[in-house]
């Protein structure tokens, strides 16, 4: 790991001095050849990040030319605001693929305060990292650098074309860190309570539905090598995001979600509800009808339409058109849900952030109504949501970006992880199925951990 680099000597540029005072940013880009991604997120001493979308965009950045932080339940707006003054001055010398963008995310809820496994994480951060390498299928492989003077800039540039050119591209060694104990937050009785509990509110007309979750602490043999442990995502999940962010003081979030909370390119907003599992067949046969009960099974029907509506009402107010697409079956390498693809035009300009705050929580990851969910949620889950199942993602000058549901994801520091999964109760669950429903969602980080 690298600690005493020139990046620290050359760390001149920031979007804000010491005195929280905003200054104009400069940014230069420059193609490069297949180059490491993982040497730019090796750091210890500097904010890293990593981005990689369905679509085939990938990200990585390291350091801090400009930070956004936000608290309580404006902090959507609070984001906005302090963006928009920093992208209104950038001067961004290079392709639109490879513009500096901001990268962050959400707590789950507005009350966010930081703490264990959560240091570092506010209830709104984002960061416009100093140095970034963007790929693009169509585009290419760009390095940006971003500072408060175009002569640092231009430094960087030269300084970072010459490193990530000696590093050799990722290759990963296929072994994960090993798993020495799991320990499991919720026990299966208190489990069955809190679903007994939030069985009891559906029945009394209180609650439609509620997503309950779970954590699992693992200790590990070693440290997580958390880039090469998205590299080994990437092959079991090519059609998921992966996303990593990490803080200089504190954990590092990770995690290959399947859902996307919203892309926005100008007008044209894409959205999903992706909602109702099942576990994958060992047999194509066996598939088939793991597939076709979810698909007939009106418990999951009720539980999935009520995303589709939800997110239906959320966009409504903002859209000239919106369509819902016929609901599919997405296939994951252990489970399969139901999904439906839902897109809108928007009626006239807006801010992805305002997308977001509108759909989140989905019920999804929520609840209906969100009120009384988030209340059974707080009074009975027994962890802190933290980052887990809100929205994580990317935003740009010109108010586009996309956001992915923090999910299949976990927090590592040192040799622990804290993973997270959840599901959706409506009437008729049953705390058996729905244990063994999270415990398939557990899987695809914690195989990872315990490959070797
Ligand atoms: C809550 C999670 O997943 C969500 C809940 C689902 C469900 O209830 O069937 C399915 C997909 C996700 O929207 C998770 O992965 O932790």
């Amino acid at each position: 790991m690298d600690r005493t680099s020139g990046e620290r000597r050359l760390a001149t540029g920031s979007g804000t001095t010491p005195d929280g005072e905003s200054v104009d940013l400069v940014s230069r880009s420059r193609e490069v050849p297949d180059v490491s991604f993982a040497a730019v997120v090796d750091t210890a001493t500097e904010p890293r990040m990593m981005w990689a979308a369905p679509n085939g965009l990938e990200i990585a950045g390291r350091g801090t030319a400009a930070r956004f932080v936000a608290t309580g339940p404006d902090r959507f707006d609070r984001i906005r605001t302090q963006a928009k003054r920093a992208f209104d001055t950038l001067d961004h010398d290079g392709p639109a693929v490879a513009r500096p963008r901001a990268f962050g995310g959400f707590s789950f809820h507005d009350g966010h305060v930081s703490a264990p496994p959560w240091d570092g994480f506010e209830a709104a951060s984002f960061v416009v990292p100093r140095t970034i390498v963007t790929r693009d299928e169509q585009d290419g492989i760009w390095l940006t650098t971003v500072s408060s003077s175009a002569a640092t800039a231009d430094d960087r540039l030269e300084y970072w074309t010459e490193r990530l050119t000696e590093s050799p591209a990722m290759s990963s060694s296929g072994c994960g860190p090993g798993v020495v104990s799991t320990h499991r937050t919720t026990s299966p009785s208190v489990w069955a309570s809190q679903i007994e509990l939030s069985l009891d509110r559906i029945a009394n007309g209180n609650l439609a539905k509620v997503v309950l979750a779970q954590a699992l602490s693992v200790d590990l043999e070693t440290s997580i090598d958390v880039p090469e442990t998205l590299e080994r995502l990437r092959r079991q999940y090519p059609n998921c995001y992966r996303f990593l962010i990490g803080h200089d003081q504190g954990g590092t979030f990770f995690g290959a979600p399947p859902e996307r909370l919203v892309s926005k390119r100008g007008q044209s907003v894409e959205t999903e509800a992706l909602a109702g599992s099942a576990p994958r067949g060992e047999t194509p046969e066996r598939d088939d009808v793991y597939a076709e009960r979810m698909q007939d099974d009106e418990k999951l029907q009720h539980e999935h339409d009520l995303v589709v509506q939800a997110i239906r009402d959320q966009l409504e107010p903002f859209a000239r058109e919106l369509e819902v697409t016929e609901r599919t079956i997405r296939k994951l390498a252990t489970i399969q849900h139901l999904q439906t693809p839902i897109r809108a035009t928007l009626e006239d300009d807006r801010h992805v952030l305002e997308i977001v705050e509108a759909l989140h929580p989905t019920p999804a990851v929520g609840g209906v109504p969100p009120d009384r969910a988030w209340e059974t949620i707080r009074e009975t889950e027994t962890f802190d949501r933290g980052w887990y199942a809100a929205p994580i993602g990317w935003f740009d000058g010109n108010g586009d970006g996309e956001f992915a549901v923090g999910l299949r994801s976990a927090v590592a520091i040192d040799d622990t992880a804290t993973l997270f999964a959840g599901n959706g109760i409506v009437a008729d669950s049953d705390p058996e199925e729905e244990w063994e429903e999270v415990e398939l969602k557990f899987r695809p980080i914690l195989d990872e951990l315990r490959s070797q």
